[in-house]
């Protein structure tokens, strides 16, 4: 289901019945580490295959048993992957199972936990960014400030088309990106009720990078 916020720019909440699934999957508190992944992954790898559905072919022919055949390839696009650190990694392989070629560019962004404040630590881009899509990989879109953080940083350094990937968005970072970035299409597996008073999405997943690299501090 499309949703038009901008002139341009529009967010996609998946609506195939293993997204919903693997969705109610990841919301279990209890799940282990491994479950959570490894969900992740899977539902990365099915919103990689909503997020490049429009990508141009071209006809080329093979070598096959029988003699040549005409078969289609990509047309050239060149892809960068961009996973939003840390969390954004627990989605990378899920992006790379179906772009195994893919270049990475890292972006290391936290939020300050008072703040909300988006703060960037690390910032490892591939070449030629002018010439290649974009697909910025992050599990949550909370207020939006990591994703414009990251959106500013890309087309500063000379991306022209950028979409990004979440598992969780809420309504208040989707207007944010929107307002900031019309341009940028967001394909997200569910989007959620609202932001409590802490930043964190409702119903959510929790803290994702601590649900992915097993870092959840037990409460005393
Ligand atoms: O939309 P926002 O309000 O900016 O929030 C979303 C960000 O918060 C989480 O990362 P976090 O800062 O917790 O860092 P981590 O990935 O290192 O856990 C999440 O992975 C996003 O990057
Ligand atoms: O709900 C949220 C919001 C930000 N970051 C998370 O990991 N979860
Ligand atoms: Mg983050």
């Amino acid at each position: 289901m499309w949703f038009i916020f901008g002139v341009l720019m529009a967010i996609q909440e998946i609506q195939h019945p293993l997204v919903k699934h693997k969705m109610g999957l990841m919301r279990k508190a209890e799940l282990s580490t491994k479950s959570f992944r490894e969900l992740a992954q899977e539902v990365t790898t099915l919103l990689t295959y909503e997020a490049t559905k429009d990508f141009e072919l071209e006809e080329t022919t093979v070598e096959g048993w029988c003699g040549e055949v005409n078969v289609q390839k990509i047309a050239g696009k060149k892809v960068t992957v961009v996973p939003i650190l840390r969390a954004g990694i627990g989605m990378l392989d899920g992006v790379l199972n179906l772009i195994p070629g893919a270049k990475v560019s890292a972006v290391g962004i936290a939020r300050n936990e008072e703040t909300l404040e988006a703060g960037t630590y690390l910032k490892k881009l591939v070449g030629e960014l002018d010439q290649r899509l974009a697909l910025i990989i992050d599990p949550m879109l909370a207020t939006g400030g990591s994703l414009i953080a990251t959106i500013d940083m890309l087309k500063a350094a000379g991306c022209k088309e950028i979409r990004a990937l979440t598992l969780v968005s809420a309504p208040e970072g989707i207007a944010k990106v929107t307002a900031a970035h019309p341009d940028v299409d967001i394909y997200t597996a569910a989007i959620d009720e609202r932001l409590n008073e802490n930043g964190y999405i409702i119903p959510g997943l929790g803290d994702a990078g601590d649900r992915l690299f097993g870092t959840r501090q037990k409460e005393d």
